[in-house]
């Protein structure tokens, strides 16, 4: 449904994409994570047509609509659009701003497509109501019925839950996927928070100074991820530096198949990598003891290394107390070192 093919945009000297290439199918919800400033944003705009396109093409359900010879304007891509900020028309009510994209509708029929939606949406009482007269869930509620009563072809949502309250914001992440779903229109959704991007997204691209560091199921990212910065942009981790020999890396966690034969590399270790051994495994003193409610996180000395992990098991340990933990080679990633 869209296709960006060998995109690059620059603003002035800064080289905000480096020759991007985005395929989404109908019906997929593709998150594009990374951190601020990575062009995240900017390649958004730039499928919406908001942005002059500098190099590249990009395609809607195979069609051309922008490249070096020129560009269809946004209101002619059949393209719905949701913002952090909702941007809702504030002298519009509920209803108006649904049918806003309807002009092909009658007035009658436009009156009808809003009243279906307001009640998809749970806003059937609100249809009347003004923007600034909600909350900034039901705004933003309101914001995605107006992008999707059109029948758009594409969704492209920057930080849609970002400006909400946590038990708000996961609620909206439910129902937005499920209208998604419902509705099959293909989806890129933007955002900087990874565990937004593993629960809305069928697939992931995790950018990195306007290039794509890597692209998949979000378990592919989260168990064979393909650097250090992918490793470590899921959740916290501890990280630490080794040497490869003979293609073996030996630390106090033990024995590692390395990356590359001999040289500098990085290890990244997952929280939820130890384990209290009931029986071997290594010694680990404890330093740091505090309970999350339903898990506990703890800083662990090992030999000469200094690690972080959480676990749910057992009772809260005191710091200064040694206890055999085991360590899951699944959670402990490795790459050469980074220059
Ligand atoms: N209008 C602009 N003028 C100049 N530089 C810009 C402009 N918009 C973005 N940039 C720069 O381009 C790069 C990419 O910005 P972009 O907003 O696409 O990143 P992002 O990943 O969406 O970041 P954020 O999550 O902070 O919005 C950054 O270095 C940014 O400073």
């Amino acid at each position: 449904m869209l296709s960006i093919e060998g995109v690059s945009h620059a603003y002035g000297a800064v080289q905000a994409l480096k020759t991007i290439d985005l395929h989404v199918a109908p019906g997929e919800v593709v998150c594009l994570l990374g951190p601020s400033g990575c062009g995240k944003s900017t390649l958004l705009r730039l499928a919406a047509g908001l942005e002059p396109l500098q190099q590249g093409q990009v395609k809607l359900a195979g069609q051309v609509v922008a490249d070096a010879r020129g560009s269809l304007p946004p209101e002619r891509r059949r393209v719905g659009m949701v913002f952090q900020d909702f941007a809702l028309f504030p002298h519009l009510t509920v209803s108006q701003n649904i049918a806003f994209g309807l002009t092909d509708l009658s007035k009658a029929d436009q009156q009808d497509r809003a009243r279906q939606w307001g009640e998809r949406i749970g806003m059937a009482e609100f249809l009347d109501a003004f923007p600034h007269t909600l909350s900034g869930g039901q705004q933003q509620r309101v914001a995605l019925a107006r992008a999707l009563a059109p029948g758009p072809r594409l969704v492209l949502m920057d930080e849609p839950f970002s400006g909400l309250d946590v038990t708000l914001r996961d609620r909206l992440r439910d129902t937005t996927l499920a209208l998604l779903k419902e509705t099959g229109v293909a989806t890129v959704l933007v955002t900087h928070d990874p565990d937004e991007a593993m629960r809305m997204a069928d697939r992931i691209v995790l950018m990195r100074s306007g290039q794509v560091e890597q692209a998949g199921a979000p378990l592919d990212l989260y168990d064979r991820p393909v650097s250090a910065f992918a490793a470590a942009f899921f959740g916290s981790v501890t990280q630490i530096d080794a040497q490869a020999r003979a293609g073996i890396v030996s630390n106090d966690l033990g024995r590692f198949d390395a990356p590359i034969m001999a040289g500098p590399v990085t290890l990244i270790i997952r929280q939820e990598a130890f384990h209290r051994a009931l029986d071997g495994g290594v010694m680990a003193v404890v330093t740091q003891a505090r309970s999350l409610g339903r898990e506990q996180l703890l800083g662990l000395r090992i030999g000469a290394l200094d690690l972080t992990a959480r676990w749910g098991e057992g009772r809260l340990p005191t710091v200064g107390d040694r206890i055999p933990v085991v360590v899951d080679r699944h959670r402990v990633h490795l790459f050469p070192k980074e220059t």
